[in-house]
């Protein structure tokens, strides 16, 4: 704790024994073209060797490895991907093309840059001559039939669908996907076709949400504008139905306008409330009616932060993704940081020939930093530095997919 704050590890931690204890089960079987994003609710196995058949890796010739002492070796047969060849002739090569079967009884392939035709038809081999098993592409080298390929939990991707697709998996069980309500609040904040009056900004929080919402595969049910007004959230909260998680932004600090906690405690149940980050310390967690609750905070780049390093997780468990950690690396830092923060900092940064550079405005109330941004820089609290120090950087590709 950090003067009553939570720590970012401590939330993290409470969020993700949250998830664990409502994890989706229900699942449905999709086809492979509509499960990019999904969740594996069962493992994929492979149904078939992968490949089906030992075959070459380049445009040349297979042989049988003994035979070279005996080269050049007369062509006993052509084979293209797709043919089904037969045995290969002792004492001679096989004209062979990428992808192709070996015949049975070849065990090398070479290729033709390192081969002459010579004008009696045989082939004669480059020196120094290859080892046994050159370019020959095992049958089963990638997969065993029967084995696991894709473990449970796995969340689909381009090269997840690949490799499901090389081995005929046509259909996947995927988990269910998670229905989130989105809720946006504030009496300042209009939608989009409204002009703005005086005092009013637009929804910017919603689309940043729904949009990386359906990336990570959700059901968004958006409940749109609430005014603060406690009456009139408690209405609209007790209107959702069949919901895993209401996402709401803004209302959780502790001006006389910020009902969400309040709400919360005394209607629901409160599960923590202030970490010790920046942006986003009055990240809000609980439960209403039995509905998991998260409050972001609704400063823009507030919101995108906590979305980033404590939602998503959340909701990636959820759908039993065990892997959550975004890949970071350390950068040395271009700046000092001659004082100390209290709370931990996410800034927006690039990094530039080897070192981390700062976007000029960090406010949290600004968004146009994190379109600069290739990722946040995690600045540790409680410590000064100067520039040099490693610092960790996350980029947004681990965080926005
Ligand atoms: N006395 C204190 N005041 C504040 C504290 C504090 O500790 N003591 N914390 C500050 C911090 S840090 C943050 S972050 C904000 C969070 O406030 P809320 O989550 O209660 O959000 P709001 O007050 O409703 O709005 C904050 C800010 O964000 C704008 N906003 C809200 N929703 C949207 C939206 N959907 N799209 C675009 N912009 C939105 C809103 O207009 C405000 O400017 O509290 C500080 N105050
Ligand atoms: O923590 Mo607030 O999110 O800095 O602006």
């Amino acid at each position: 704790m950090s003067g009553g704050l939570l720590s970012i590890e401590q939330a993290q931690a409470r969020l993700m024994a949250q998830a664990d204890a409502s994890r989706i089960e229900d699942s449905e079987s999709v086809a492979l073209a509509e499960a990019d994003g999904r969740v594996l609710a069962e493992a994929v196995c492979a149904a078939v060797d992968l490949p089906p058949w030992p075959n070459s890796a380049m445009d040349g010739f297979a042989f049988r490895h003994a035979d070279l002492s005996r080269q050049p070796l007369p062509v006993s047969q052509k084979i293209f991907a797709g043919m089904h060849p037969g045995p290969l002739q002792p004492g001679s090569c096989a004209r062979i093309f990428t992808g192709a079967p070996l015949p049975p009884g070849a065990d090398t392939v070479e290729m033709q840059e390192n081969a002459e035709l010579l004008e009696d038809g045989r082939v004669r081999f480059a020196e120094p001559l290859p080892v046994i098993g050159r370019h020959v592409r095992p049958q089963a080298g990638e997969a065993r039939r029967g084995e696991e390929v894709l473990a449970r939990g796995t969340r689909l991707g381009p090269t997840e669908l690949g490799l499901a697709a090389s081995l005929g998996a046509g259909r996947l069980r995927v988990v269910r996907r998670l229905r989130v309500a989105l809720l946006s609040t504030g009496d300042e904040i209009v939608e989009l076709d409204q002009p703005l009056g005086p005092g009013q900004i637009y929804n910017s929080n919603r689309y940043l949400l729904h949009a990386w919402l359906r990336r990570l595969g959700c059901d968004v049910v958006d409940l749109g504008i609430l005014p603060d007004d406690p009456a009139q959230i408690r209405t609209r909260l007790d209107g959702v139905a069949g919901a895993d998680l209401i996402l709401s932004t803004g209302g959780v600090s502790v001006g006389e306008a910020d009902f969400l906690g309040q709400i919360l405690r005394e209607q629901g149940e409160l599960i923590f409330w202030k970490l010790a980050i920046k942006p986003g310390k009055p990240l809000t967690c609980g439960q209403y009616r039995g509905i998991a609750v998260i409050g972001l905070p609704g400063n823009p780049a507030s919101t995108l932060v906590t979305f980033a390093l404590l939602a998503r997780p959340y909701l990636l468990r959820r759908l039993g993704v065990e892997r959550l950690e975004p890949l970071g690396f350390e950068v040395p830092a271009s700046f000092d940081r001659l004082t100390a923060s209290s709370r931990r900092e996410y800034l927006q940064a690039r990094v530039n020939e080897g070192r981390v550079v700062l976007h000029s405005n960090q406010s949290s109330g600004v968004l146009r930093g994190a379109t600069w941004a290739d990722g946040l820089v995690e600045v540790p609290e409680h410590r000064s530095f100067r520039a040099g120090e490693p610092l960790r950087f996350i980029p947004y590709a681990q965080l926005l997919a």
